[in-house]
């Protein structure tokens, strides 16, 4: 049986008498790109972070490959973590100020326990080298790099524990306008390439219009039609 890369139904976050997200509901296939587009504090950010289980939804259900999230304790959400990864909009905020930047792309496979001394810095190099960041940028910290190639070394990262699902909020937003586009279309290039399926936030409508293959717009925590 085939399942879409995510199914979410129902979803509600609350922030005590705030209902932020208000049964949202939606699904995103493998090599789809799918926008959530509305105004600011209309609810985007808190159903990325309830899909991610990075904040626990308050009622609705996430399946994720065919397997529903919200009743998973931690342990058993730990191996699935890997395969739905984050990318946020502060490129420099996503990145610890005091690490080098090829430590920050690595820590994911060191923390989930696929992390090779001998093949380890290798593999690395080659992701930097994919997102278009000279290997040498590894050494660097992220204040030593633009916010073009921060955000670059956070894809970087969030490519480390070979994702299935990206959620991207606002990627690009606090880019300058022309860096803003190569990074767009790495997004498409790796999306070609490795199939992956993009929950993608953002408020600026060409952008939107041009790189999602469908949009949801959100008001006040609803879905609403265009
Ligand atoms: N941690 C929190 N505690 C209390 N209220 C919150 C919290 N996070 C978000 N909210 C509230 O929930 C609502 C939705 O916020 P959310 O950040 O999800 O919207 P958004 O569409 O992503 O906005 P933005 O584009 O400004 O990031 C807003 O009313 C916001 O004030």
């Amino acid at each position: 049986m085939s399942y879409p890369l995510l199914d979410v139904r129902d979803l509600v976050v609350r922030y005590g008498p705030v209902t932020a997200v208000d049964h949202v509901t939606f699904t995103l296939d493998a090599g789809e790109t799918l926008a959530l587009n509305g105004p600011s504090g209309c609810g985007k950010s808190s159903t990325a972070l309830a899909v991610l289980q990075l904040r626990r939804p308050d009622a609705g259900t996430v399946r994720f490959q065919g397997r529903e999230l919200t009743s998973m304790t931690e342990r058993e959400l730990r191996p699935l973590r890997p395969r739905m990864q984050p990318v946020f909009q502060d490129p420099y905020g996503s990145l610890s100020p005091r690490h080098r930047i090829r430590d920050a792309v690595s820590e994911p496979l060191k923390v989930h326990g696929r992390w090779n001394p001998a093949h380890g810095p290798a593999r690395v190099a080659e992701l930097l080298d994919r997102v278009g960041l000279d290997p040498s940028c590894g050494d660097r910290r992220p204040h030593e790099l633009s916010g073009g190639q921060c955000q670059r070394a956070g894809i970087a990262r969030a490519l480390a524990s070979d994702p299935q699902l990206l959620v991207l909020d606002e990627p690009v937003s606090a880019l300058d306008a022309s860096v803003r586009a190569g990074v767009l279309n790495l997004l498409a290039d790796l999306q070609d390439e490795l199939g992956l399926g993009y929950l993608f936030i953002c408020h600026d409508r060409p952008v939107v219009r041009h790189f999602a293959d469908r949009v949801i717009e959100m008001r006040d925590g609803r879905t609403v039609h265009p």
